[in-house]
């Protein structure tokens, strides 16, 4: 049997004017953790999609432990070889967690099966990849963390010994992480590989032993992730020498005017949490995913209606639960799920930009215009302000969600992980733009536990249980801000 589990050579994928990947191959060694990183827009998911047969390359081959791949109809054939666990879940959240572990499961007999025995078999599975959920909740109730190790757990039964993780960690929180690095380690241990995919380069350190960096299309290099220093890493992904400059913002000017005034709100998951932000100011808001800061912020923007409590900006009362309204009063806001609420997929980059401007006629010269602007803007990699949003790659999504919220020029943001999916050098133009607008007297919230995010905040607030516990002044140290996130320490 091959040494490698994964093998793919001389691959490449066009899509109409797009060379999504060009003469790229990987060698993904049995049992260890591969890392594959680059900008957004790199190639990645295309690979990945090649790599799982959803798609069939324009040339090149893959093989698994030295066979050649099935043919791409053939999706139960490919399961067995590989297994992928996306961003966003395959799952069947209106299922169960029994039923959707042996869902499209031909090798259990066919025909039915009985309640009783799907039960018994889904519990054991869980047992043996020790997943602590219940086979009989609805999927929809499960956390990511728990969604996860379910989609896990059902690749390993089907067979496959391959699986890869495209951005696992985005959505979870610091423990979660760890867990999710523990399980790694010790299902390597019984020799299964892992492709990981992220954006968070101290994670490859942390639990990669080989990186293969592609850039605009192609392979760069691939190399022991102990003999690759993280410039090194950063130069082969942006073909720049140099480190990043994640703007500090600790010399913006201040003011005593208010923008923002939260009075005694609560709601879902949270109470009682009053705050209040003046021009130039930038407020961060950490917390783990139970601490209620996502739902604090999406009442803010009116996506949740509050159940007492009180909004407004620049004096003037803001309607509570009423996203158009907000955006009325000029709140701008990054949601937490681009998909659903960030962007209408089918329009073109231009239309999804100027939308926070609906309710004013954007006449097609100007939105084009601002589109270009965008593109140009925020690092957009798009072959123009005509192309669909569905086109491009994840983290290229994201800044057109970012471009959206400022679109309509508000005088307080709120972003929901700002730089989801983002690489590192976007990373530094996304937080550069909020440095920006903060300087033009615009205030912010950025809800994230991004170090790099947070720091570009003057002071940062830390939820826990739906209170505010700890307020960190700039300046603060990881640890203790992590602690804080972590629930460890309160003053
Ligand atoms: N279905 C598609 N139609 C047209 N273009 C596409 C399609 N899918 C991907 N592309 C283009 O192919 C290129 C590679 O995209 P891909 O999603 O593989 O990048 P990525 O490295 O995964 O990026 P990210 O880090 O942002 O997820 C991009 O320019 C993208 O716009």
């Amino acid at each position: 049997m091959s040494d490698f589990a994964a093998v793919a050579r001389g691959v490449t994928k066009r899509f109409g004017r797009t060379l999504a990947l060009d003469d790229v191959g990987i060698e993904i060694r049995a049992g260890e953790s591969h890392a594959l990183v680059g900008r957004n827009g790199a190639g990645k998911s295309t690979l990945v999609s090649i790599l799982t047969g959803m798609q069939t390359p324009d040339a090149g081959e893959v093989s698994f432990f030295g066979e050649p791949a099935p043919p791409v109809a053939d999706s139960s054939a490919w399961r067995r070889h590989v297994a992928c666990v996306y961003q966003k879940s395959t799952v069947v959240p209106e299922l169960s967690v029994a039923e959707n572990l042996f869902i499209n499961r031909q090798d259990l007999g066919g025909g039915l099966i009985s309640w009783k025995r799907l039960r018994r078999e889904a519990s054991s599975l869980l047992e043996t990849y020790d997943v602590a959920v219940d086979p009989d909740s609805l999927v929809s109730t499960l956390t990511v963390e728990q969604r996860q190790l379910v989609e896990i757990a059902r690749a390993l039964s089907i067979g496959s010994r391959f699986v890869i993780l495209d951005e696992p960690t985005a959505q979870l929180d610091g423990p979660a992480i760890e867990r999710l690095f523990d399980r790694m380690r010790s299902l390597q241990d019984k020799g299964v590989t892992f492709l990981f995919i992220s954006h968070h380069l101290q994670e490859v350190y942390e639990v990669c032993q080989t990186v293969t960096v592609y850039r605009d299309a192609r392979h760069i290099v691939t190399a022991p992730v102990a003999e690759m220093s993280k410039p090194d890493l950063i130069e082969a992904m942006t073909g720049e020498a140099g480190g990043l400059n994640v703007p500090s913002g600790d010399d913006r000017p201040s003011s005593d005017d208010l923008v923002l005034s939260v009075s005694s709100l609560s709601g879902d998951h949270f109470s009682d949490i009053s705050l209040a932000a003046t021009r130039g100011e930038v407020i961060g808001l950490a917390g783990s995913a139970s601490s209620g800061k996502h739902e604090f912020a999406e009442t803010v923007y009116g996506l949740r209606k509050p159940v007492s409590g009180s909004i407004s900006v620049d004096g003037a009362s803001v309607r509570g639960g009423d996203v158009p309204a907000a955006l009325k009063a000029g709140i701008g806001c990054v949601p937490r799920d681009r998909h659903h609420q960030g962007l209408v997929l089918d329009l073109s980059i231009a239309e999804n930009a100027t939308m926070s401007t609906a309710g004013a006629f954007v006449w097609p010269s100007a939105q084009r215009s601002a589109g270009s602007t965008a593109i140009a803007s925020y690092d957009v990699k798009a072959a123009g302000p005509d192309q669909p949003v569905s086109d491009l790659s994840g983290g290229n999504q994201q800044k057109v969600v970012m471009a959206r919220a400022l679109a309509g020029d508000p005088s307080v943001l709120v972003l929901i992980n700002p730089t989801a999916g983002v690489d590192v050098k976007s990373k530094e133009s996304l937080l550069g733009v909020v440095d920006a607008q903060a300087r033009r007297g615009k205030a912010a919230i950025v809800v994230s536990d991004e170090l790099d995010d947070l720091r570009v905040c003057d002071r940062v607030l830390v939820l826990f249980h739906g209170q505010v516990v700890r307020e960190f002044a700039r300046g603060w140290r990881d640890q203790e801000l992590i602690a804080a996130i972590e629930g460890m320490s309160s003053e």
